[in-house]
């Protein structure tokens, strides 16, 4: 069975971060394990509070998975602070770790921030280099470029500038957009846009996390990284159009809308 491991924060409403990277992976038949970087408070309307591991604690999660079951790719979701930030770099290069695709995660879909701001600086020097794919969404693109992304052309600029500066390939996510849910991505010297039709939904919590995670897992499995964002990008549009309505906010994915054996149970 290939291993997928995320380094993401919890989300205890179970529709983002830890929950739904290991739905995805569960749904993908992929074994998953967990490096937790933070607990959030949080559900479909907002996040309350966030409680941070030390590192010490992080850098030990991490040596038990690398020193044991070895991942098959790692995905890299919420990391709030600096310190954890290097604890994770570090790590990543001491275990040489394969196939790692990084999600830089900023600000939740309710908008609260979950990359302190200083931490930006040590994201965009010590991680991002290390990653073999990133997904900005459109105001992270925004963010780490310094270009204001409206349009398809600035998507592409965007994907071109991060993908030179930081030796990796980009994925600029266009679920902000209003009409389209098209993606860009950037990777030696090539673009290319993979076309999603767009989903009438307001339950959209955690299709970041959702996105990152099922590409990690098709790399996992060996498949090349065009193949694993667009079978990614199947998965999550089924798990969002399957019409999951829970909460009273922007409400999370059906992850397991595609698990067909209900010999082993039953409504
Ligand atoms: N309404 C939608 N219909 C179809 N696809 C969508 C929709 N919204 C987002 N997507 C797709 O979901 C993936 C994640 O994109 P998005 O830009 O929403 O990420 P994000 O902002 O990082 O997510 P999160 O809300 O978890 O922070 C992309 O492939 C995007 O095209
Ligand atoms: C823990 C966590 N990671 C990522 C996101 C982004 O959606 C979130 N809301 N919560």
């Amino acid at each position: 069975m290939k291993t997928v491991l995320t380094v993401a924060g919890s989300d205890c409403s179970g529709g983002a971060g830890i929950q739904a990277d290991i739905k995805t992976i569960a749904a993908h038949g992929v074994y998953a394990m967990s490096a937790i970087t933070a607990l959030t408070a949080q559900n479909t309307t907002g996040v309350r509070a966030v409680m941070d591991v030390t590192p010490e604690f992080l850098r030990q999660q991490l040596d038990c998975i690398f020193t044991d079951i070895r991942p098959d790719a790692v995905k890299i979701g919420m990391v709030s602070n600096a310190n954890l930030i290097c604890v994770i770099a570090d790590a990543l290069r001491e275990y040489d770790a394969p196939n790692v695709v990084l999600d830089p995660v900023m600000v939740s879909t309710s908008g609260s921030r979950l990359l302190k701001e200083d931490a930006q600086d040590a994201m965009a020097k010590r991680l991002l280099p290390l990653a073999d794919l990133i997904t900005p969404n459109i105001p992270e693109a925004q963010a780490l470029s310094g270009i204001t992304v409206n349009t398809r052309e600035d998507m592409e600029r965007a994907g071109r500038l991060l993908a030179k500066r930081y030796g990796c390939a980009v994925l600029v996510k266009g679920g902000h957009q209003k009409e389209e849910a098209n993606d860009f991505l950037f990777k030696d010297k090539t673009g290319r846009w993979f076309y999603g039709k767009r989903i009438d939904s307001k339950n959209t919590h955690g299709t970041g996390c959702t996105l990152s995670s099922a590409i990690a897992c098709n790399l996992a499995k060996g498949r090349g990284l065009a193949d694993s964002i667009e079978m990614a990008k199947r998965y999550l549009a089924g798990a969002l159009a399957s019409g999951l309505d829970l909460g009273q906010g922007s409400g999370p994915l059906d992850h397991g809308f595609a698990n067909s054996q209900t010999e082993f149970y039953s409504d």
